[in-house]
């Protein structure tokens, strides 16, 4: 199997000698590979990181969501990348992406989110190549579906994929990469794992708060203090936190875990309205047709 994967990103490495668009590896460390071969396309940089990557957090109001437009503005094709679009948003999103002179290659999901219809199929639908991500694990359509320690390169930045089941069986987080050459401090795209001061329920699409509390302390609490926490949503205003902060401040995930059980057991929150239409659609990436 690793062989297997191992090939189907040397493939994928030689698209970029003529393409120059993306790189996806799984199963090979540090992905030297693909490394080598952006150093003889001469468009390797090591640059510091706030003159090679751009950042924007964009909000959707009535669902509360965080989208999060990542790039690599160093790269010769300024690849670029979003994290849980919504599909109300879709036009801004784009406009914005055009403006900046960014090419998106990747349209990502946190999770088969409940709340709200992704953006994913429709951006499929307006930019052509553009891949769409979501884990194995969540049963979902997509282009790509990764698991675990995946890294998914958006130029010479990369996203390292952590399971963190819990809020729903598929969630995952994508924390940003290890090196000097990578974004610092690290950031973290929680998805509903972990919330500011709070973090998703877990009373359905197979969510567990038992998990959840494994997920949160195993994948999310062992990164460096200064990470930067971004989540897939905030209901008082919130728009970053720490890992720091987190561990000491959150009044649910700093509890012990039967605390933690009892929290989630007690919580009384009303389904979400969207949630008979989001999660059929989100499962085909927002658009029947389009996966
Ligand atoms: N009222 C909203 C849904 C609010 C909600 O349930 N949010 C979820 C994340 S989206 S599935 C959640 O996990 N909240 C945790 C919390 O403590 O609030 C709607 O109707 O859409």
């Amino acid at each position: 199997m690793l062989q297997f994967r191992f090939i189907k990103a040397s493939l994928l490495a030689s698209k970029i000698l003529t393409h120059s668009s993306i790189n996806f590896c799984r199963g090979v460390p540090n992905c030297k590979g693909f490394r080598i071969l952006r150093s003889q396309m001469g468009s390797f940089s090591t640059s510091s990181q706030s003159s090679k990557f751009l950042f924007r957090q964009l909000f959707e109001k009535d669902s509360s969501t965080y989208t999060y437009l990542l790039a690599d503005v160093s790269h010769p094709e300024k690849p670029a990348l979003l994290i849980d679009p919504v599909d109300k948003t879709v036009e801004r999103d784009l406009s914005l992406i055009q403006e900046l002179g960014l090419k998106l290659i990747y349209a990502m999901n946190t999770h088969v989110h409940a709340d709200h219809v992704t953006g994913t199929g429709l951006i499929k639908g307006k930019v052509p190549g553009v891949k769409s991500v979501i884990s194995k694990a969540s049963g979902s359509k997509a282009d790509l579906l990764v698991e675990q320690g995946d890294k998914i390169y958006f130029g010479d930045l990369f996203l390292e994929v952590r399971s963190t089941p819990g809020h729903t069986l598929g969630c995952i987080t994508y924390v940003t990469g290890d090196g000097s050459d990578q974004p610092q401090p690290k950031m973290a795209f929680t998805g509903d794992a972990l919330l500011i001061r709070g973090c998703g329920r877990t009373d359905f699409q197979g969510g567990s708060s038992e998990q959840l509390y494994n997920s949160v302390h195993s994948q999310i609490f062992t990164l460096p203090k200064d990470t930067l926490i971004y989540p897939a949503h905030d209901y008082k205003g919130f728009s970053v936190s720490t890992v720091g902060e987190e561990t000491l401040y959150n009044p649910r995930l700093t509890k012990d875990e039967e605390t933690f059980k009892n929290i989630m057991t007690n919580l009384n929150l009303s389904y979400p309205k969207m949630m008979d239409i989001a999660v059929p659609a989100n499962l085909v990436c927002g658009i029947q047709s389009k996966a």
